[in-house]
């Protein structure tokens, strides 16, 4: 359950009112969700989402937000956070920093075909092309120094093996952070968590991209990889799927061509994507913040998706 901090309807229908989204006639709290409070609020001119922000700051919020905005100017199908007459978009409820964005149609697709995962990439790379003149900065605070900072922290409760797996891959992925065609990466603003259940489809065709709080600028490889690690890897198995992994790269290429930097390095961003939500998702299970708020994914998944990614690498040769 997905409602933190209750909002009455009154509270929601000022802040409707002074958005100029007309007067609300339902809000309803969203079950699904463990990070915020989510209500789908319906006016008499439209659907929306008000969100209110449990954990992130008023200092973080902007970049998430403003980025949102700028992808919905630019066409991208994402939630379009709506202004005051002052033209803010960050907003207070209950004490708490809040947002009204546009409700996107459609649902999440957990069982994707080809078609989904093409879907994906080619609204992935027009998103990357989208976001690359966007003029405000904050990095993917879920990269390579948290790792870092964070590996330490979970490796007590491992067992030997999987503590040297952890080591190794970590050092391995210092070590590339280092070579000259990772510094050749092109970069900008990524999603960094584009699972499935952070994408809506209407059949086969894509309504939206949700779900920006762990956005930040990185390589835009790395979130290839991250999506290819959830779209394109059988559940429960954690087993890679060649034909949806070869339906995303295509329909990305075919949008933004991969550089023969990207190309080189995609096994190791391959590696690079499971061994970031292997750390966060121990992480969470381990050290859990507000234990009652938390229903922690199973870390071993992206363990298993790890040793895939080192003992069958996949080249970009063999998908496009
Ligand atoms: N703009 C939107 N349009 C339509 N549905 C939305 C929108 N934003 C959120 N939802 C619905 O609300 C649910 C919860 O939202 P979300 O996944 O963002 O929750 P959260 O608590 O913020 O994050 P997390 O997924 O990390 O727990 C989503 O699964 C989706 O069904
Ligand atoms: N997508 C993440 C959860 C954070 O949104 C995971 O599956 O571990």
């Amino acid at each position: 359950m997905a409602v933190f901090t209750e909002v009455t309807p009154s509270q929601a229908d000022s802040l409707m009112q002074s958005l100029n989204l007309g007067t609300l006639t339902e809000l309803r709290g969203i079950e699904g969700g463990i990070e915020n409070t989510n209500y789908f609020a319906t006016t008499d001119q439209g659907e929306y989402v008000l969100t209110l922000f449990e954990r992130l700051t008023q200092e973080q919020l902007p970049f998430y937000l403003y980025l949102m905005k700028h992808l919905a100017g630019q066409g991208i199908p994402v939630p379009d956070p709506a202004a005051n007459r002052d033209g803010d978009i960050l907003h207070t409820v209950s004490g708490k920093p809040a947002a009204v964005v546009s409700k996107l149609a459609g649902k999440s697709q957990l069982q994707p075909q080809a078609v989904h995962s093409a879907a994906v990439g080619d609204m992935l790379a027009r998103m990357h092309l989208a976001g690359a003149d966007y003029n405000r900065s904050q990095p993917n605070l879920r990269a390579l120094p948290w790792w870092n900072e964070t590996v330490p922290v979970v490796l007590p409760y491992l067992d030997e093996a999987q503590a040297a797996l952890l080591r190794s891959e970590l050092a391995f992925q210092n070590h590339t952070a280092n070579t000259a065609a990772y510094a050749a990466l092109p970069r900008g603003p990524v999603h960094a968590d584009l699972f499935r259940d952070n994408v809506m489809f209407d059949g086969e065709q894509l309504t939206g991209f949700f779900d920006f709080y762990f956005a930040g600028v990185d390589t835009w490889l790395f979130d290839l990889a991250v999506c290819l690690n959830d779209w394109c890897i059988d559940l429960p198995t954690g087993v890679h799927h060649n034909e949806r992994a070869q339906a995303m790269l295509k329909a990305y290429n075919q949008v933004r061509p991969l550089s023969g930097a990207e190309r080189e390095l995609l096994p190791a961003l391959l590696r690079a994507g499971a061994l970031r939500f292997w750390i966060s998702r121990l992480w969470d299970y381990h050290l859990p913040r507000e234990a009652s708020m938390l229903k922690p994914h199973d870390p071993t998944h992206f363990e298993r998706v790890l040793r895939g990614r080192i003992q069958h690498p996949v080249s970009a040769s063999a998908l496009i």
